[in-house]
């Protein structure tokens, strides 16, 4: 029989079953659970997204109220928590703290049984906004910030209230809101398969997310948008962004926030954020990073036919709602554990242990040699 060739990075290959989201159907389309991400993210709150992942289906009036409330009630974090976070150094970044946050939380409230994997994955939506947001404004600003807040019901404006410390405004709300939506979800992408590889193992679900925490912090993955902001946040004007960025090129450098392992033609979710972005660059009077976020959109498809990802515009947008740079990738974390925890449950209820094979290219015969006689 042919040997088959998995090729670098498994591209290409199935690893497994999901009803979850389709990525990339005619190249370029993305579904929840059989929605359209654009019907979601025009009319749909991050809570009905979390709600449709992790129960099955979009909540009627009286589930989403009742969802709601448990989330508030949920927020508030352990004191032996706060403790921890404490005592995180203020130039930690933020990434490691909530992979912490998120371990620590899984020695306080451990998920014994099946039967609690639901609290458990709730309790990680609504606390790991505040395990960030606590650090952040305790390292940063030396204040115990209340994490609670039951007066704000959304996740987007509970995030936007901890970070300024006033009421946020509401086509900040709005933006956020829709951010979380695009990046809840994202089938066998490096941080879900990472969550699923461990749920296989019939590990818990801290170590699953934990984990998920971690893969998704590199540049090539999740932590491109905080790339990408490092990278066009120097050019102040289109030309010296074209020119910097030709030259990158030339250097044969990644461009952050360009390109993906599925996508080929474009990512859909670039379309939502980059509206968004455009309407926020108009509300603060942004003299320059857009028409800078455009240009590089442009010279990328120009010289490489390479689109924007999800990352690209999430970077101005963000920073257009004034939040730190090293909090882009935290707040993805905070929407895409509602994937990975729907991707866990789904990975148990029909789970054999994910093991696949390598193509040994070492030798074939190796000698012993002594201690004291080897080179
Ligand atoms: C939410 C998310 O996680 S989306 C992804 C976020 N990551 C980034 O934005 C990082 C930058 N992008 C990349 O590194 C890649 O495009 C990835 C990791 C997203 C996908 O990687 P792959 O599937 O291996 O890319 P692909 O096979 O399509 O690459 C094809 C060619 O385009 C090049 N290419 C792909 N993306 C880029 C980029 N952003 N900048 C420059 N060149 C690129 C590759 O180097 C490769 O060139 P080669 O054939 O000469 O080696
Ligand atoms: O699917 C991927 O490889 C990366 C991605 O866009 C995501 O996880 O949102």
């Amino acid at each position: 029989m042919a040997k088959v060739l998995t090729g670098a990075g498994l591209r290409g290959q199935s690893a497994g079953e999901t009803a979850l989201c389709t990525v990339g159907k005619a190249a370029a389309g993305l579904t929840y659970r059989g929605y359209d991400i654009d019907v979601l993210a025009d009319k749909a709150s991050f809570e009905e997204v979390a709600y449709l992942l992790l129960y099955g289906k979009l909540p009627n009036v009286s589930e989403l109220q009742a969802y709601q409330q448990q989330l508030i009630a949920l927020r508030p974090l352990p004191d032996a928590l706060k403790a921890v976070l404490e005592l995180v150094p203020k130039d930690a970044h933020p990434m490691d703290v909530m992979r912490t946050g998120c371990s620590f939380l899984g020695n306080l409230e451990p998920e014994l049984t099946l039967a609690e994997q639901q609290t458990a994955a709730d309790r990680l939506v609504a606390t790991l906004p505040a395990m960030v947001l606590y650090w952040y404004r305790f390292s940063h600003h030396g204040v115990r910030i209340d994490t609670h807040h039951p007066d704000i019901p959304s996740l987007a404006g509970h995030f936007l209230a901890m970070l300024h410390d006033e009421e946020p405004d509401p086509l900040h709300v709005q933006v956020m809101n829709a951010s979380l939506i695009l990046y809840a979800e994202h089938e066998f992408n490096a941080s879900t398969f990472t969550a699923r590889v461990c749920a296989s193992t019939l590990s818990d679900m801290h170590s699953c997310i934990t984990g998920g925490i971690g893969s998704l912090r590199g540049p090539l993955h999740g932590g491109a948008n905080e790339a990408a902001m490092d990278m066009i946040e120097p050019w102040k004007t289109p030309d010296e962004a074209e020119a910097a960025l030709l030259q990158k090129l030339t250097n044969k450098e990644k461009i952050m926030g360009f390109g993906h392992a599925i996508y080929s033609e474009r990512d859909p979710r670039n379309d939502i954020i980059k509206k968004w972005s455009e309407k926020l660059s108009e509300s603060v009077g942004d003299p320059y990073l857009y028409d800078v976020s455009e240009r590089c959109e442009a010279v990328m498809w120009r010289e490489k036919k390479l689109f924007c990802n999800a990352d690209f515009f999430h970077a101005s947008a963000y920073r257009f709602m004034r939040i730190p740079t090293k909090l882009f990738t935290p707040i993805f974390v905070c929407s895409r554990v509602t994937g990975w925890a729907a991707h866990v449950m789904e990975q148990r209820a029909n789970n054999r242990i994910i093991r696949p094979s390598a193509d040994y290219t070492g030798p074939d015969h190796a000698e012993w040699i002594k201690l004291e006689d080897r080179p």
